[in-house]
Order: C-alpha cells, then structure tokens, then sequence
C-alpha cells in the first residue's frame, strides 16, 4: 500500500483551521441516530485535533439530496449525536460555504468542533467542481481526511480539497486501510462474498469485478430481487430495479465463466406492508404473490448461505438481507450474523462486514464485536475489495 501522511505529520496545528472529512451518512429514525458507530470511529481525530488545538471544521454529506436543501437531510439533526459523543460541545453552520460558513468560522476558539451543513445541498460537491471546492478550502488551512467510507466518490469535499491544502489521513482512514490490508489483502479461500441491501444501482456494477474475485456470492435484499426478476422470477411489489435486468443477467454469466456460485434466495418472507409486525408468510420464492412485496429471505435461503459460511474461510458482507429495521424482517440478518460470529470465535473463518446500515444490522444481532473487523465503509468497501483505485484514498497517497 502506498504511504500518506498521517495526523503523526500534522505537527504545530494550534490556531489552525483543519477540514476534517468525516462520514455522518447514518441510519436516522424519527429524527433519531439509531446506530453511532460512524461517529464513533471518527470521534479520536476529531478529539485529538481539538485537543491540540486546532480549529475543527468538520464536512460531510449526509443521505442523498436530489434538489438542493431539505430540512429532513440537514446535518443539524445530527449534532446532539455527534456531541454525545464527543462529549464535547458542536457549533453549526447552516451552509458548508459562503457567509455562514464564514462567520462561524472566524468566531471559532482554538479546540472548539464546528460542523458544517450538509455539503451536498450544493450540486457542485458531487461534480468535484473547482469552484466549490475553493469555497470550501477557503475555510481551512489544512485538510485532514477520515471517511474511508466515501473514498470511492471522486468529489470536491473527498479528493478536490486534497488537491488543493495540505492533505493528511485521519485515525479512522489509516486504521481502515491497514485492517482492510490485513484481513482481505490476500483472502484465504474460499471466499464467501454476501451482497444485500437497497442501494442495487450504486452497487450492482461493482458485482462485475467481485465474481472474479470470490468463490461464492450469496445475494440478498433489494439486489436479491433484481436478479430474481431477471431471471424471470416474479417479484410482486418487491424493491427491484427491473431496469438493471441486463447488468444483473452478464454479472450471472461472468460468475459462471469465473467459476461463482451465484446464490440467490430459494423462499422469501413476504408482506402487504412495509412495516413492523405486518402480517407476513414464508414463500417458495417462485409463489411470491403479485400483490406482495418480499421483505426478508427465508429460513430454507439462510440454512444455504449459512452452508456457504459453514464451507468458507473468509466471508466479505454488505448489506443485510432484510428489511432489519423491522421485525420480524430482521430473521435472516440475524441468525446469518450469529453463525457467521460463531464460525469467527471457533477460529473457522476470518469475517470482515461493511457498509452504514451493515454494521447496525450486527450490533443489532449483537455480534459486531465477533466478527473479525467491522468497516465504516458499504460501497468504499466493496471497491476495495475490487481492487479498485479510491480516488479520496489516491489523492492522499500522491500527497500535496
Ligand atoms: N427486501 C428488502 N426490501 C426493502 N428494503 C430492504 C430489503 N432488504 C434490505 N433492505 C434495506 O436495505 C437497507 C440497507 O442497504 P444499503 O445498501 O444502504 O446497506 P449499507 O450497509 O448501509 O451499505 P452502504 O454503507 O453502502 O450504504 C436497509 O435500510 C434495509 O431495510
Ligand atoms: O453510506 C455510505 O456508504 C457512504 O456514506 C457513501 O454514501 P453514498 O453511497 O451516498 O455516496
């Protein structure tokens, strides 16, 4: 892996403005932060630059804004999470760039954190548009990098501020990249790759690669259905994207020519509703009613994939299988999650899990600390494991 420079090289900061990237893209309900992990990890830079005194500025995206502002996306929402903890006070600002950032800015104290709004209320952020990123920079003296989890996006505040103020990695972005390294650099076969969730579109070219690379890959969730419907399986009112049919179709064939097993759910729990305790059935996954939508897989899918595990030396997972979130969707997640920690504890299995959501769902099952590391990072993660370049891991590495 090639070096960065890293917080050991960021010496002399006291009074100095520091960007600290950070990832706060987590799981919200009713306004509420449900899993803090993200925070977490990103808490012993933060605290440890404060605490050096710089001045704090921290940036970050959070879910996927289509136009522009919207108040259930504000990172404000956040701040109460963030300061828990921290145990530390948060300022705010209500944009990332211009007069407010600005104010909040020159009113900071030497140690004190400021989160800035959502950065991608402004379109440009995605575009890694000049412009926008010298807005940004112009709040900052140095940059400090620590969303590991959003090294894969190419964007202003993820690889163009790299490019313009002295750029370091953070405590969470170094640790990332060396357990990654550790566990996954040279997997021991076979390997065992779980692929679910609802971001399909996002993800689904990154299976192309990935079948070359693992012996089986079990697909679960909203990507489970999309394969299924490609295949000509129907999926009631299910979370598909029949739109990617044809991806979904070469992937099945590049696994086939790789020597993949392509393992997709044999029954489904379906429901009318998206909710807690709807009334629910476990179907063949060929009888999925027109009218219903397939919210977990069922117990037939997990004793396979759990099979698979029982068969595997390293298992690679993102995305739960199920709607988690919502008992009794959380069935597969769970009991998959506790056999893959029981295979880990008997020293059978080397398991790394990623992805925002993924990492909720097995503190959920109770078993994130058993696994054998738990990464930030959903979609970052499965480039890596690609072998893909990370444009905001790249930039630190040719080092400005
Ligand atoms: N069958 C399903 N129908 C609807 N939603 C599903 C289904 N299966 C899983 N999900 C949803 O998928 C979401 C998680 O998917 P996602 O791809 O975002 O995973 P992740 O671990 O957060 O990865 P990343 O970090 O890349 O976001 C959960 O909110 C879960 O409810
Ligand atoms: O949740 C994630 O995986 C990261 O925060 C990146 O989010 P994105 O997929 O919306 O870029």
């Amino acid at each position: 892996m090639a070096a960065f420079k890293t917080l050991d090289d960021l010496t002399d900061i006291t009074g100095k403005r520091v960007l600290v990237r950070v990832d706060l893209n987590v799981p919200v309900k009713d306004g509420k932060v449900t899993d803090a992990t993200r925070i977490e990890r990103v808490a012993p830079t933060i605290l440890e630059l404060s605490e050096k005194g710089a001045k704090v500025i921290l940036l970050a995206h959070f879910g996927r804004p289509k136009d522009g502002p919207s108040p259930d996306l504000s990172l404000g929402l956040i701040v109460p999470a963030v300061e828990e903890v921290l145990d530390h006070a948060v300022l705010f600002a209500s944009d990332c760039i211009g007069a407010p950032a600005a104010d909040a800015v020159a009113k900071m104290n030497n140690g004190d954190i400021l989160l800035l709004e959502n950065t991608r209320f402004h379109k440009e952020e995605e575009k890694n548009d000049a412009a926008f990123t010298k807005a940004l920079a112009a709040n900052g003296d140095v940059y400090v990098n620590d969303a590991f989890s959003a090294a894969h996006r190419a964007h202003s505040s993820t690889e163009g501020l790299a490019q313009l103020l002295p750029a370091y990695a953070g405590r969470t972005m170094q640790a990332e990249l060396e357990a990654l390294e550790k566990g996954l650099g040279n997997p021991v076969r076979p390997v065992v790759a779980i692929v679910g969730g609802a971001k399909v579109s996002t993800k689904i070219d990154l299976l192309m690669n990935l079948v070359k690379k693992v012996d089986a890959l079990v697909i679960g969730g909203g990507m489970a259905n999309t394969f299924l419907a490609a295949r000509g399986t129907n999926v009631g009112k299910s979370l598909c994207e029949h739109d990617l049919a044809d991806t979904a179709k070469q992937i099945m064939i590049e696994a086939a020519t790789a020597g993949c097993a392509i393992v997709l759910p044999e029954d489904g729990v379906v429901a009318r509703e998206f909710k807690a305790g709807a009334d629910n059935e476990v179907v063949a996954i060929e009888a999925i009613p027109a009218d219903a939508m397939v919210l977990d897989v069922g117990p037939k899918s997990v004793e396979a994939i759990n099979s698979w595990i029982g068969r595997a030396t390293t298992l690679v997972w993102n995305g739960p299988l199920g709607a988690f979130e919502i008992a009794p969707f959380d069935a597969a997640t769970v009991a998959v999650a506790k056999y893959a920690a029981e295979c880990t504890k008997a020293r059978k299995l080397t398991s790394v899990a990623g992805g925002g959501d993924t990492v909720s769902a097995l503190n959920h099952a109770g078993v994130a600390d058993d696994f054998t590391y738990v990464s930030t990072a959903g979609g970052a993660f499965l480039e890596w494991m690609e072998g893909k370049v990370l444009p905001g891991v790249a930039v630190l590495q040719a080092g400005k």
